[in-house]
């Protein structure tokens, strides 16, 4: 793995209240092995989050991410500043729904406006590759992100085992990319032309279901609309070309394909175990 440095952490040598005291307990003496511990996919998310949540220091200005991930790490911010170990912090949230969240566990909360530059930003993300390229925005919140990430001296990342993948796209499931409504179909059509020679290339509307049964175009924090691209294989292009490939399309106000921005990427497993993966 070229231009990043992996350090495994093993869990008894967390020096923070850990999620999971069990982790931490000195076996008995006894002469039957204890049972191995499994951490569910949330355990693994939370675990992640607490220890990027040790990077947080009093008075930094954070970008707060958004997703099951990212809200673990707001709870420990929260308490921690409950309790008075951290204070004078600002938070710029990436998306109302995180705004929401931090409001009620009440989060000092600012903007970009005001804050153009962020301290450290912590972050979910659906996919990892091998060099820290991410995708996100599974959860409609890309752009905000983005922008939020992008004016961050420090942006981690924090995942459970499951988002890691050999090249982004590898999972199967969306690489999102966030379009202005007006000629969606047109736009949704350029998209699939920039494709049409990939093998097992797919391209959806995303949509949601209202109450009544009704299928809608999902809306995001800015009103857009987002558009789901499938990879059967991955993404086998230049990530920066694909890149530059998408923005130009008129009508595309943002891609899930996060490149070169995260500084590290915090990686919790089954067992308890954390590697961080610093560029
Ligand atoms: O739009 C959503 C964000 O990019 C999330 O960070 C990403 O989808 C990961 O979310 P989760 O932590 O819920 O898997």
């Amino acid at each position: 793995m070229r231009g990043v440095s992996i350090i495994p952490i093993i869990p008894q040598t967390l020096d923070m209240p850990t999620p999971f005291p069990h982790l931490l307990s000195p076996s008995p003496p006894s002469a039957v092995a204890p049972a191995a511990v499994v951490l569910s996919q949330d355990e693994q998310k939370r675990v992640a989050a607490y220890r990027a949540v040790d990077f947080v220091q009093s008075g930094m200005v954070l970008g707060l991410g958004t997703g099951s991930t990212a809200v673990h790490a707001l709870d420990r911010i929260a308490d921690l500043l409950r309790r008075g170990v951290l204070h004078d912090i600002v938070g710029i949230p990436t998306s109302k729904q995180t705004e929401s969240i931090a409001r009620a566990l009440k989060i000092p909360l600012s903007d970009l406006d005001a804050h153009p530059v962020i301290d450290l930003s912590i972050d979910g993300a659906d996919e990892v590759d091998p060099f820290l390229n991410l995708v996100k925005g599974r959860g409609g919140s890309l752009l905000r992100e983005k922008m939020i990430e992008g004016a961050t001296k420090k942006f981690i990342v924090i995942v459970d085992e499951s988002k890691m993948v050999g090249r982004l796209g590898g999972s199967g499931l969306a690489v999102p990319v966030e379009i202005v409504p007006f000629g969606w179909s047109y736009t949704l059509s350029k998209l699939k032309a920039l494709f049409e020679l990939e093998r097992g290339f797919n391209a959806k509307l995303r949509t949601r279901v209202e109450e009544d049964g009704k299928e809608v175009p999902f809306v995001t924090d800015n009103g857009n609309y987002i558009i789901d691209l499938y990879f059967e294989n991955g993404i086998e292009r230049d990530l920066g070309m694909l890149s530059d490939s998408l923005l130009r399309i008129v009508g595309v106000a943002e891609h899930g394909m996060f490149l070169g921005m995260a500084t590290s990427v915090i990686v919790a497993n089954k067992d308890g175990e954390i590697t961080v993966i610093n560029k």
